[in-house]
């Protein structure tokens, strides 16, 4: 937080404003605006087919907006590259892991530290000791290191997401269902890592149909349904709210 004039004033890590996404006749993103300021943890909510995943798209760049604008560290960032955006400071996780089977976690790690990754490997320019610290800093251990990532429980796998986003050097992480098809244990193990690194300062804003793994993990929640903002404020107040409760829960 910066004072200006004797005022605080929050640092906007990302603002998203009257964000458009059409498909042919369908509205997936309908005239969306949410605020997330730096350091602080943001759920996105709301049943399947709502558009979560489409306003992730969207800000990485993988999808063009129909119209609206989206700003990180309030800059304009609607016109750049997926890899520009990323070299800004925002980067995301997938539903489904995509992680180079092939490869160990180690070398998945050096794919997302290095641009010119290929060409690092070939050439063994590696960095290895970063490598190992952002694998063991979300949960690997170091005999974990040389394992092929074909070999990784869904666990494990979201783990070697979350340091592949971390390699990159982005401060605002975008997860997406990070808790899906993971046991108790591993969801626990999860919850330590995004803990970790909210303390650490990282921005986030996270989707989950977990609704009880995500409360602890947010400061706050907007609740989407086609596309359209229902409500947003604290966790149990979103859920609470009648139009959520029809549209996401199911009750009236
Ligand atoms: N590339 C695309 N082309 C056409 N329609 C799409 C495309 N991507 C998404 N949609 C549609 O946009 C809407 C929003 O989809 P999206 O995947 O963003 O929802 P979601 O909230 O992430 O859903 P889920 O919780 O099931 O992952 C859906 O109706 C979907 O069918």
């Amino acid at each position: 937080m910066d004072t200006a004039a004797g005022r605080a004033v929050m640092t906007m890590a990302l603002e998203v404003r009257n964000l458009v996404k059409r498909f042919g006749g369908l509205v997936a993103t309908n005239d969306l605006s949410f605020d997330l300021a730096e350091g602080e943890s943001l759920g996105l909510i709301g049943p399947n087919g709502a558009g979560k995943t489409t306003v992730f798209s969207q800000v990485m760049g993988e999808l063009r907006q129909t119209s609206g604008s989206i700003a990180l560290f309030g800059e304009e960032i609607s016109s750049l590259s997926t890899a520009q955006r990323i070299a800004r400071g925002v980067s995301r996780t997938y539903q489904v892991p995509r992680p180079f089977s092939d490869l160990d976690v180690r070398e998945n790690i050096r794919v997302g530290l290095m641009p010119d990754s290929l060409r690092a490997m070939i050439f063994g320019a590696a960095d290895r000791d970063r490598e190992d610290e952002l694998a063991l800093s979300v949960g690997f251990t170091r005999q974990d290191l040389d394992r092929p990532a074909s070999e990784l429980s869904m666990g494990d796998l979201r783990k070697l997401e979350f340091a592949r986003t971390l390699a990159t050097g982005a401060k605002v992480l975008l997860l997406d269902e990070v808790f899906a098809g993971l046991t108790t244990g591993e969801i626990a193990m999860i919850a330590e890592v995004i803990q970790d690194l909210r303390h650490r300062g990282f921005t986030f804003l996270m989707v989950s149909h977990d609704l009880p793994a995500m409360e602890p993990l947010v400061d706050r929640a907007i609740a989407i349904e086609r596309g359209t903002l229902l409500a947003q404020g604290a966790f149990a107040d979103v859920l609470a709210d009648e139009a959520v409760r029809a549209s996401y829960l199911g009750v009236a």
